[in-house]
């Protein structure tokens, strides 16, 4: 009786693991379109099952759903509603995870070493939950803008922004040195909201503490800012961390760091910023050696932007040349039309 017990343990687990799997599996595939993290998934999963399969005979005959009295509990409660695909994405790792430990402490009674092997597989999905979360964290391909007043002919950073959004721009940093605080929070807050009725991706540059307060999509910092490891402390795991490098070997410690993308520049000379330029080298070896999203930056104009396309950045981003512009919203359109 007990070990047939044990079976209709490890029978229920091993399919919750199976069916957890699956669903962040589908998510990679179908929502997320990332192949590599859904065959990882895959192989985990076909793992566990091969590994089990000796078993399959007793775990049939201990099967007896409806008696489970865990059915009627599941039926009757609301508690596993999801407002997100994150919340499911999270729950279905959550519970592959918990029925993984449930079928290896089974097995200590029975094959200590399937206990172990099943072991092996819970840390498969513990690291592959990790890199999912890496792999959401991702900005928007295309055009990148940053807010810059200073150049802008007298329109304020919100009226450029809404012209931004209306060429099609994809991502929009709020970048603003001269205001006082309190006068930056009213704006970013404005523009937060602007840029999620639109549905453009929003990141907040230097202040980690509003990004935080907005729930900005992301967080721009540099060099010299808060280490990467600290910021993510602070932004927990969905918030996205951009950070500035000038050279390459900043550019692979920003990927050790944990950085979710990183600025690439400034490639040409630029008055916005006291940066000396560091040239289309650089951008090269990011192109053909950085595996995370970087965002090619500095003195790019439409007149040059040509160089800088035909090294395929992951995205483009102009400041100057975009909130300068007597047009805004057709200079957008011309760039993207460009890249
Ligand atoms: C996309 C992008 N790349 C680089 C920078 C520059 O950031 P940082 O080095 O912190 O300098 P400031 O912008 O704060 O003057 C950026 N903001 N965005
Ligand atoms: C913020 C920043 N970081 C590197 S270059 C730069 C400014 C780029 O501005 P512009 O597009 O006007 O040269
Ligand atoms: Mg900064």
């Amino acid at each position: 009786m007990v070990s047939i017990n044990i079976f209709r343990i490890i029978d229920a687990n091993l399919n919750r693991a199976c069916e957890g799997i699956r669903v962040v599996e589908d998510v990679a595939r179908f929502i997320y379109c990332n192949r590599e993290m859904a065959s990882h998934l895959r192989g985990v999963r076909h793992s566990i099952r091969k590994s089990t399969d000796h078993l399959k005979g007793n775990l049939l005959i201990s099967r007896d759903s409806i008696k489970d009295v865990g059915r009627v509990i599941s039926r009757s409660n609301t508690l596993d509603k999801k407002e997100s695909i994150d919340k499911i994405i999270n729950a279905n790792f959550k519970r592959a995870q918990e029925a993984l430990r449930t079928v290896e402490e089974m097995l200590k009674l029975t094959d200590y070493n399937l206990s172990k092997e099943i072991e092996g597989e819970r840390f498969k999905i513990y690291t592959l939950e990790k890199e999912y979360n890496r792999m959401k964290r991702s900005i928007p391909r295309g055009l990148y803008g940053i807010t810059g007043e200073k150049f802008a002919g007298g329109r304020n950073n919100i009226e450029c922004v809404r012209e931004m959004i209306a060429g099609g721009i994809e991502v929009i940093q709020y970048r603003e040195k001269e205001k006082p605080l309190r006068e930056k929070i009213e704006e970013i807050k404005e523009i937060r909201k602007i840029c999620r009725e639109n549905n453009v991706f929003f990141i907040v540059n230097d202040h980690i503490d509003i990004a935080l307060l907005v729930e900005a999509d992301g967080v721009h910092v540099g060099q010299k800012d808060m280490h990467i490891s600290d910021v993510r402390r602070l932004v927990g795991e969905d918030m996205i961390i951009g950070l500035s490098t000038h050279s390459p070997e900043q550019a692979k410690q920003a990927v050790l760091d944990g950085a979710d993308y990183i600025g690439v520049g400034p490639i040409f000379p630029t008055t916005t910023k006291d940066t000396p330029s560091v040239g289309l080298e650089y951008l090269e070896f990011a192109t053909k050696n950085i595996d995370i999203p970087f965002v090619a930056i500095g003195g790019i104009k439409l007149h040059n932007i040509g160089e800088i396309s035909v090294r395929d950045p992951y995205s483009i981003c102009l400041v100057s040349e975009i909130v300068g512009a007597e047009d805004i919203k057709a200079t957008v359109e011309r760039i993207k039309a460009a890249i």
